[in-house]
């Protein structure tokens, strides 16, 4: 057995999102989200599973803070749903919406708790989707409006925010692979897309800036680490494509002003021309204060010519895999952080997302998830062994506080430490709530 220790300075924390745990859909002015939409068309969310309930948390965010306090964490990352605050995405705002952040946060200031905040977590007003979503650079400008306005609204109460939550998820995931909200299966669209977002990441930073308000800033990019399966170029530059697809194409232009050449050349194979306009570039290479990272999963893969999008396919090790299929690879985690470090130097990293899906069910008040325990013991090595190895971490956040419900699987999959029954929205602490909180008590735990 060993003792995984952390620096004295180690954040600890747990994430939620506005569409996967508020409900309350319909009240107090809230507008209609793509989430709202999406879900509600039949055939896209298991058992046709949507957020008007989830659970509950625009109602029950006191209670959600108690678990929190009693975990004994320094930070929690949650998301403002856009359409609370501009129900039409633009236009008249609602002041029912703020109220509703603004005891949200007292509550967690009140708690000692930092509250992270993340500005966008996928719910796009429906009616900015309505005239083109992501894709019309307009939804660029009206963003930048609804950040400006939270921005001055929580000056002094929020001090560290997230731009936008994995925007490959909300380009790509959505608009090519076409799973998530709008549910569009177009790469020329997705890509620029990722493009607008970029934009939108760079402008807000400068908003922010210019606000003068304090606090930092950043971005929570998901990143994914494929191993070649041998020391082959060709399987080393497929593994490199798919790392890059997530790594590169969304950190390069903030960090260095350009996308990755490698990146842009298979695209243009694939048909893809961006729509880069005059200064584009310029406004997306912003100085950012810290950089969100969040990891799920990895695996072994080798060259596969012709096969999917960059021309890869998995090698099946036999990794033990999570719940949700997701092999558990922490190792991946390591190798991601690593090649971070290697292209952007020392920026500060808080691991915004990092998790697993275990589907147990309580048993006499009891939820024995040891294959969560397991995965985050893993994973919290790794990142000590990064640590170790110089890459700036500040914190650490896990995906999730509770189970919640995870976009296209519904309620069927669960991330949570806290247990959440869907029927009588009764919370139970799971056995890695426990072994977090010690883990948080004590900045070390025994491997
Ligand atoms: C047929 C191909 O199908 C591909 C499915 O591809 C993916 C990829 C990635 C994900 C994914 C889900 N999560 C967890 C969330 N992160 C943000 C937070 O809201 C969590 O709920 N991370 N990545 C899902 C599906």
């Amino acid at each position: 057995m060993a003792i995984i220790q952390f620096p004295k300075d180690m954040k600890w924390g747990t994430a939620t999102a506005s569409y996967q745990i508020e409900g309350a859909a319909n009240e107090d002015g809230r507008g209609v989200s793509i989430w709202d939409t999406f879900s509600k068309t039949p055939g896209n969310v298991v058992n046709g599973d949507n957020g008007d309930i989830a659970c509950d948390s625009y109602h029950r965010f006191e209670e959600d803070i108690e678990l929190m306090k009693e975990l004994g964490i320094d930070v929690y990352r949650f998301s403002i749903a856009w359409p609370r605050i501009f129900p039409n995405g633009t236009g008249e705002i609602n002041q029912k919406g703020l109220d509703y952040y603004h005891r949200l946060v007292d509550k967690l200031i009140e708690s000692d708790i930092e509250p992270m905040c993340t500005l966008y977590h996928w719910d796009l007003p429906q009616a900015l989707q309505d005239k083109g979503g992501w894709n019309n650079r307009e939804t660029i400008d009206a963003f930048v409006q609804y950040a400006e306005v939270i921005f001055k609204e929580f000056s002094g109460k929020i001090n560290k925010w997230l731009t936008l939550n994995e925007p490959w998820c909300i380009s790509f995931l959505s608009n090519y692979i076409g799973v998530h909200a709008p549910g569009n299966k177009n790469l020329q669209l997705a890509a620029q897309i990722s493009h607008h977002l970029l934009v939108t990441h760079g402008l807000t930073v400068k908003k922010f800036r210019e606000t003068g308000i304090d606090g930092q800033i950043g971005f929570a990019p998901n990143t994914t680490w494929l191993e070649p399966y041998s020391n082959r170029q060709e399987d080393i530059d497929a593994c490199n494509r798919e790392i890059g697809w997530y790594v590169e194409w969304f950190m390069d232009p903030v960090f260095k002003g350009s996308y990755p050449d490698f990146m842009l050349e298979w695209f243009k194979k694939k048909g893809v021309e961006l729509d880069i306009q005059d200064g584009d570039m310029e406004k997306i290479n912003q100085p950012i204060d810290f950089l969100g990272i969040n990891y799920y999963t990895g695996h072994i893969a080798r060259h596969k010519e012709n096969e999917g999008l960059l021309d890869w396919e998995m090698v099946e090790m036999n990794y033990d895999r999570t719940d949700i299929g997701w092999p558990i690879f922490p190792e991946g985690f390591y190798k991601v952080l690593m090649r971070i470090k290697e292209s952007y130097g020392d920026i500060p990293i808080y691991i915004t997302e990092n998790g697993s899906c275990y589907n147990d069910e309580p048993e006499n008040g009891q939820v024995k998830d040891s294959g969560r325990i397991n995965y985050l013991q893993q994973h919290l090595t790794a990142l000590s062994r990064a640590i170790a190895s110089g890459v700036n971490i500040k914190g650490y956040i896990t995906w999730s506080l509770m189970d919640n419900f995870e976009w296209a699987e519904g309620y069927t999959m669960r991330f949570g430490i806290v247990h959440v029954n869907y029927r009588t929205l009764e919370r139970t602490k799971k056995d890695s709530y426990y072994w977090y909180k010690q883990t948080v008590a004590n900045n070390w735990f025994e491997n």
